[in-house]
């Protein structure tokens, strides 16, 4: 069996008497791009800084490339590249000179320029951190995360205030890191970022692990009913949540002698599933 890049057993964090994370369990395989897709103050940032060894905990077991972040040395950190998103890149250098100047920290680092058209700042490799658009800042953020050449890389909120153009970017960016094997685990609040993204996810709300698996899976696992909704002839909307929206159609067909008016099925999709598992349905 493979050994799981990230293995997280009955993790537990409280900040006084707050239970940020309470009995969470996570398991992420080499290769795979992971979601960890929750509500404001789920705990999704407090289990990645753990992760990451930034964060203490108080009970649990957690492995990630094999060691305890709690103890992890420098040779471990190298193989784990973080994305901060506090401005840490000096503001005078240029793109090239930071990129190259926190290759050096690395024992194996990748090439600057590869890692520069990789985040697709090319164009931007002569021009100083601080003249940098946001969206650039960020991109450079993720060159830093990648330049030591890691085989995992957590990001925490990547898209956070991007807008839509540099969000669908910045996926195509992700796609390609683990398209060379890396292993993503990201943090996010957008449901279409986590299904174009995450291979599998786990959902989380109030620090435990409520629903886990592939994008689809969950979809299907929480709920197959499907909605068949129609017109009477009197012209009132008429609506059946069914297991069997075959069924339910060839019922009506039978009934209206043919064309249904205003048929239409559908099934919940992957934000109704997500807004009824962490309890937030009402406030759609
Ligand atoms: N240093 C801290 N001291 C006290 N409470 C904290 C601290 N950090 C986080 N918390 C609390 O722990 C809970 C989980 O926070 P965390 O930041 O891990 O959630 P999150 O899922 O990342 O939220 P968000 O999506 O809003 O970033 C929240 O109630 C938060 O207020």
């Amino acid at each position: 069996m493979t050994e799981l890049a990230v293995n997280v057993r009955g993790l537990r964090k409280r900040y006084g008497e707050l239970t940020a994370v309470d009995d969470l369990d996570l398991g992420i395989r080499p290769g795979e791009v992971f979601g960890i897709l929750g509500p404001n103050g789920a705990g999704k940032s407090t289990t990645v800084e753990i992760l990451q060894g930034h964060r203490t905990r108080d009970a649990g077991e957690v492995t990630v490339l094999g060691a305890d972040p709690a103890t992890g040395n420098r040779l471990w950190r190298s193989r784990i590249g973080i994305v901060w998103q506090d401005e840490s890149a000096p503001a005078e250098l240029t793109v090239r000179e930071t990129v190259s100047h926190f290759a050096r920290y690395y024992p194996k680092p990748r090439d600057p320029e590869e890692v520069i058209a990789l985040v697709g700042l090319e164009k931007k490799a002569s021009s100083r951190v601080k003249t940098l658009s946001g969206g650039q800042r960020r991109r450079l953020d993720v060159a830093l995360g990648v330049i030591g050449g890691p085989e995992l890389l957590l990001l925490d909120e990547p898209t956070t205030g991007f807008d839509p153009a540099a969000r669908r970017q910045f996926w195509e960016l992700i796609r390609q890191l683990a398209d060379e094997g890396t292993t993503i685990v990201l943090t996010t609040h957008y449901l279409e970022e986590a299904e174009a993204l995450a291979d599998r996810l786990a959902v989380i709300a109030a620090g435990r692990v409520v629903a886990e698996g592939t994008p689809a899976g969950l979809r299907e696992q929480h709920d197959t009913a499907a909605t068949v909704a129609w017109t009477e002839p009197d012209g009132s909307s008429r609506s059946q949540r069914t297991a069997t929206p075959t069924r339910t159609v060839a019922e009506l067909t039978q009934r209206f002698d043919g064309e249904i008016p205003g048929l239409l099925i559908s099934r919940p999709t992957l934000e109704d599933v997500y807004l009824r598992l962490t309890g937030q349905e009402a406030a759609r």
